[in-house]
């Protein structure tokens, strides 16, 4: 049978929905129907308790089997309890009020356990609460707090010793009840099953430290060394204590000669009246023995007993110990010491000597008071002054003299690491015809992005064998990698990473190949508009160039509002006056004589207005991805209608360009090379205008720095020379990289280009112009200008003056312009510039001198 209410409450707790309800939602009544097997322990239980509890205590059955029930049939327990409850209610002691420093935790556990329930209580005014459980072998509070809101019990705390507590009695197990404003933390532990464990049964935990002490092996020194500390003083407390313990103990065996012995090791005797510690070794009499508990340790009683006892008497002080000076441990004088100074051996004797006990030494001789041996000059002096006489006066110098010959004699130490060159003084132009050398042409490659110009080059180098097989099938296989498999003769010029994976030419690429006439140097340029200024660059170091222009439909069409134009004025704007035009992908219009025809006819019309002669201007089908009419004809049945000439032979039979080299050096550098170890400083760029040989002194513009050529290569082959036309890697000393940079001109030092910041030249205008700010690119050198002046309107054929003062040139008309900068440029008459305004190019100019 259930307790009389029939409440059993369990704390229902479930974690996961622990913050979804609120704490009346935590616990549930649940009905408890009593078992067969609880039926018929309830009833042995009630048999023996009444049994135990005897006609003593009048108890009723429901009493017993609810003792029974709360102690889980437990008989034992259950007698005890109901002893206790039936007991006649003792006084309660008021519990006593604790310091709040010797709380323990598990006081103010309980506390915070009372001040919940008190909480709890004014809500329900009358609830109960069990401690259920508590395991005794780990001693871990498991409260179970449970309120009833319907039964206003007072408040009950019943304590119970888990099954593995049986072997410690609980000497008082109670049901207590009380009033919730008397319970007490007490009150609350007072049965706990730990409270009557018998001292020497009570475990210890010891709490091994995670890390080894300080010390050789590792921990902090800090704690070895207070532990040291610790230690030491213990050690004296020990010591003084001991100290204390013998001295009583003398005191009472005064003639224990082993005590005096040990005694005798902490008393030091303080020196008096003349007499010594000899005296005191040699067994006289102490007269005033003191001690010096902090100087001389105890000693350890020997366990071999003293041969000789030694009689001793020792007068032990009564008054308090005092601590003693120390003695006097100053050795007597050496014997040197004594010899000279004739002091006696006692201290007392060598301090009332005085300094009259030191002689000096010769002051008994006579005269010795009155000699003066520094008055006249001495030996050495004498040799001295007549060796100065016998030589030569110096001529007075001047300081300056003096410090301009330490600066010559400096120079002159300094190691000059470069060895010298020397110049083979070669006369360049005899050199140059008597070579015999192949003609040079440099060209470069323009024309809309992606109509082709990279794979028309790369085929070209292909068919030519400048590349082999291999390293084509290599550049395939990475492009087939990245999906851009169409893109691997592209390759072969676009180098960069950056180049590869956006599938565009970012700067000019250079290479070279050559036919039975002419050595050719490819410029291959950037088509997208973003890098015309690295087109322009190109553009300044050409001698003739390649017009890339896409033939399948709409691409050709695109290209002509794209940059096909620009580039074309622009190369024209920059001197070049030849153009090969390449159709290209003539593949993907079935090669198409009616398209190739359009393309030419338009094609020609615009680049006539752009200045270029119509001789000057070749028309060349191609496909540059199959090689079709590249290096080998085209063999396509749809292009039997043409033929012309192989793209090869086009270039071939090209003019080469006049060549300036009777005239000063200006080289436009192209590209600065660090960090080589035979060559740590090297240029190279295209000689616009004279030579250069090994050993000649270049200027730098407008760094305005000089350097040596140490070497020359063209085409990696060292050469002695090279002309205008050509472009050299030179190898450079006694310069700072800081001074090159590219675009800066390199001249003769005897003949240098002149920095400028205001120029006048005859322009080619693309856009309307207007005084406007502008960009001007000289090759790759720019500065920011404005066309301060507009001066005239120029005739296009003989350059005549048109109109004066125009307020606005407009699109493909020629003028006289002024243009200033913001910083001075290396520029000369003949130079050609580009005038850019907001990403466009809208002029191209020459300027004029
Ligand atoms: N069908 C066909 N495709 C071609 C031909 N030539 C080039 N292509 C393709 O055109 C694309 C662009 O070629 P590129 O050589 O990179 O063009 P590009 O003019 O050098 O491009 P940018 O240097 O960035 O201006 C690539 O996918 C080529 O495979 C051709 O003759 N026929």
């Amino acid at each position: 049978m259930p307790p009389k209410s029939g409440h059993q409450r369990a704390k229902n707790i479930d974690y996961d929905e622990d913050d979804i309800y609120g704490d009346d939602d935590y616990y549930e009544e649940d009905g408890y129907e009593m078992t067969d097997q609880d039926r018929e322990q309830m009833r042995i239980g009630t048999i023996k308790v009444k049994e135990a509890l005897g006609s003593s205590l009048m108890v009723s059955d429901a009493q017993v089997q609810d003792a029974l029930w709360d102690n889980y049939y437990d008989v034992g327990k259950s007698v005890a309890d109901l002893k206790k409850k039936l007991k006649p209610a003792q006084p309660k002691l008021a519990p006593k009020a604790q310091p709040p420093r010797t709380s323990s935790r598990f006081d103010q556990a309980a506390n915070a356990v009372k001040l919940d329930i008190k909480g709890k209580q004014t809500q329900s005014h009358s609830p109960l609460f069990m401690v259920q459980e508590l395991s005794c072998t780990a001693p871990i509070l498991a409260s179970s707090v449970l309120s009833h809101q319907d039964d206003p019990m007072p408040l009950q705390l019943r304590t119970n010793a888990s099954k593995g507590c049986a072997d410690y009695p609980l000497s008082s197990p109670v049901t207590m009840t009380h009033h919730y404003d008397s319970f007490s933390v007490k009150d609350f532990f007072c049965d706990t099953p730990w409270c009557n464990v018998p001292p020497h049964r009570v475990g210890r935990i010891l709490v091994e430290p995670c890390f080894p002490k300080g010390g050789l092996l590792g921990g902090s020194s800090k704690t070895s060394k207070l532990a040291a500390l610790a230690a030491a003083r213990k050690k004296k407390q020990e010591e003084e204590k001991a100290m204390a313990a013998s001295l009583n103990k003398l005191s009472e065996t005064q003639t224990e000669a082993d005590a005096a012995v040990a005694l005798l090791d902490r008393l030091s005797v303080k020196e008096k009246d003349g007499v010594s510690n000899a005296g005191l070794r040699g067994g006289g009499e102490i007269s005033e023995p003191r001690l010096s508990l902090s100087r001389y340790p105890i000693r350890k009683k020997s366990s071999t007993p003293p041969p000789v006892p030694i009689e001793l008497k020792v007068e032990i002080p009564s008054e308090p110990l005092k601590v003693v000076e120390t003695p006097t441990l100053r050795t007597g004088p050496s014997a040197f010491a004594s010899v000279l100074c004739g002091i006696g051996s006692t201290t007392s004797e060598r301090r009332t000597i005085g300094p009259s006990r030191f002689p000096i030494p010769y002051t008994n001789f006579p005269g010795f008071a009155n000699a003066k041996p520094f008055a006249k000059p001495s030996p050495d002096d004498v040799v001295i002054r007549a060796q100065a006489k016998g030589a030569k006066p110096k001529p007075a110098q001047s300081k300056k003299a003096n410090e301009e010959k330490l600066a010559q004699s400096i120079d002159k130490l300094a190691m000059d690491e470069s060895p010298k060159l020397k110049s083979k003084n070669l006369n360049v132009m005899e050199e140059f015809e008597r070579s015999g050398m192949k003609r040079m042409a440099n060209f470069i490659v323009i024309g809309h992005v992606d109509h082709g110009k990279s794979t028309l080059m790369g085929r070209l180098l292909y068919d030519l064998k400048v590349i082999d097989q291999r390293s084509v099938d290599k550049l395939r296989k990475e492009a087939e990698t990245i999906g851009k498999s169409s893109f691997a003769l592209a390759w072969v010029m676009d180098q960069t990473s950056e180049e590869r994976s956006r599938g565009i030419t970012v700067d000019i690429a250079t290479n070279h190949f050559e036919t039975d006439k002419t050595r050719f140097t490819i410029l291959d340029a950037p088509g997208h508009k973003d890098f015309i200024p690295n087109m322009i660059a190109g553009a300044s170091q050409a001698d003739f160039a390649i017009l890339v222009i896409d033939a399948s439909t709409n691409s050709f069409e695109s290209g002509l509002k794209g940059q096909t134009k620009e580039h074309a004025l622009l190369v024209r704007s920059m001197g070049v006056q030849r153009l090969v035009v390449a159709v290209n992908k003539m593949d993907t219009v079935s090669w198409s004589h009616d398209r190739f025809e359009e393309i030419s006819q338009q094609m020609t019309a615009f680049l006539t207005t752009a200045n270029f002669s119509e001789k000057s201007i070749t028309f060349i089908p191609c496909a540059g991805l199959t090689g079709e009419n590249v290096a080998q004809k085209v063999e396509d049945t749809n292009a039997s209608w043409y033929t012309g000439k192989t793209l090869i032979e086009a270039l071939d039979s090209s003019e080469p360009a006049k060549r300036n080299i009777g005239k000063p050096l200006r080289l436009t550098i192209g590209d600065v090379f660090r960090g080589g170890i035979t060559n740590p400083l090297s240029i190279s760029g295209r000689i616009d205008a004279g030579a250069v040989q090994i050993a000649d002194s270049i200027l730098a513009m407008p760094s305005n720095e000089t350097a040596t050529v140490k070497a020359i290569e063209i085409e990696n082959e060292p050469v002695d020379w090279a002309v205008a036309g050509q472009i050299p890697t030179l190898h450079l000393t006694d310069i700072d990289p800081i001074h090159l940079r590219l675009g800066d001109i390199v001249c003769d030092p005897n003949d240098p280009v002149k920095l400028i910041k205001s120029f006048s030249c005859k322009i080619l205008a693309f856009e309307h112009v207007m005084p406007m700010s502008v960009d001007v690119f000289r090759g790759r050198l720019q500065a920011e200008g404005k066309i301060k002046e507009l001066v005239a309107v120029l005739g296009k054929g003989k350059g005549e003056v048109v109109k004066k003062k125009p307020k606005i040139i407009k699109p493909a008309e020629a003028a006289r312009v002024v243009i200033e900068l913001s910083r001075e440029l290396p520029l000369e008459a003949g130079v050609r510039v580009v005038l850019r305004e907001g990403g466009s190019t809208v002029a191209a100019g020459l300027i004029e001198e």
